[in-house]
C-alpha cells in the first residue's frame, strides 16, 4: 500500500534520510522506532508531502506521492496526526474538527453531520466540550481532537507521530484503544512512538532506524525479531 524506496531527505547540508526503504501493507500497523534524531518525524513528514525528497520515491496504492503537495497526499487518503497536534487557536473544538473536512473531497452537509455524530459517539469528551476553545482542552483531549479530526476524513492510512508523549497513563490507554479500533476497521497506521513496548502490543511489524536508514525490521509475533529491535534501539 505505502512504499518508500531508497528515500533521501536533506535539511540544507544535513543528510537526514539516507536511503530509507519501508512499506506498510493494507490494514497493517507498522511501528517506526529509533533514538532521538534518527529521522522518524522526517519520514512521516516526507510521506505526508510536508518535505521534498532529494532522492528515491514514495508510492501509495501504485501512485507516486513524491512531488505532490500535502493537500493532494491527504486527498489520496493519507491522514497525518502531527507531533505538535496543530490545534487552531481561536476555534472551538467543533470548528477544529470541521477543519478536517477542508482537506478531503467535498462532502454533502448531511454526510459531514453524520461523520461528526460518529466521531462524537466515539469521543464523548470532545462532544461535551464541542463549544470550548480547542487550545483550552487538556493535553490528552487535544491529542484526541487531533486524531478525531484526521479520522473525519476517513483516510486509508494514518501517520501518527508520538501521540502519547507527555500524557497521563489513563489517556495513553485511551489513545491505544482508539488506535486499536482504527486498526480493526481496516485502516493502516504508520506509528512513531517512544513507548516501544506499548506500541509493540498494537503493531504487526516494525522498523528500527539509525542515521536515516533501516537497521532492523521484523514482525512483533517473532520473538527473535523483537530482540533484534531492542538491541538496535538500545541507548
Ligand atoms: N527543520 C530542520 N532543519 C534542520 N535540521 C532538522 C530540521 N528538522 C529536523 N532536523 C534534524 O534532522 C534530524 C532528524 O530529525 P527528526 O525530527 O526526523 O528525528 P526523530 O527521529 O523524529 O527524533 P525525535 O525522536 O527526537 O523526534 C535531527 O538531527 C534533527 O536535528
Amino acid at each position: 500500500m505505502l512504499e518508500l524506496n531508497d528515500v533521501h531527505v536533506h535539511y540544507g547540508l544535513g543528510h537526514v534520510l539516507q536511503g530509507l526503504s519501508i512499506r506498510v501493507g493494507p490494514g497493517e500497523v507498522v511501528g517506526l522506532f529509533g533514538r532521538n534524531g534518527v529521522g522518524k518525524t522526517t519520514t512521516i513528514k516526507a510521506v505526508a508531502g510536508w518535505l521534498p525528497l532529494t532522492g528515491g520515491d514514495i508510492q501509495f496504492d501504485g501512485q507516486r506521492l513524491s512531488g505532490l503537495s500535502a493537500d493532494k497526499v491527504c486527498r489520496l487518503g493519507v491522514g497525518l496526526v502531527p507531533e505538535d497536534r496543530r490545534i487552531f487557536p481561536g476555534l472551538s473544538t467543533q470548528e477544529n474538527l470541521e477543519m478536517g473536512f477542508m482537506q478531503g473531497p467535498r462532502l454533502k452537509r448531511a454526510e459531514e453531520q453524520s461523520r461528526l455524530n460518529d466521531i462524537y459517539a466515539r469521543f464523548p469528551r470532545l462532544a461535551e466540550r464541542r463549544a470550548q476553545a480547542g487550545t483550552t482542552l487538556s493535553g490528552g483531549e487535544q491529542q484526541m481532537l487531533a486524531v478525531a479530526r484526521v479520522l473525519l476524513g476517513k483516510p486509508r492510512l494514518l501517520l501518527i507521530d508520538e501521540p502519547t508523549e507527555g500524557l497521563a497513563p489513563m489517556v495513553v490507554d485511551e489513545l491505544f484503544s482508539v488506535m486499536r479500533q482504527v486498526k480493526e476497521q481496516g485502516q493502516s497506521i504508520l506509528l512513531v512512538e517512544q513507548n516501544v513496548s506499548r506500541a509493540l502490543t498494537l503493531c504487526d511489524r516494525f522498523y528500527a532506524l539509525e542515521r536515516g536508514r533501516v537497521v532492523a525490521e521484523g514482525r512483533t509475533s517473532v520473538p527473535g525479531d523483537v530482540d533484534a529491535l531492542m538491541r538496535a534501539i538500545a541507548v
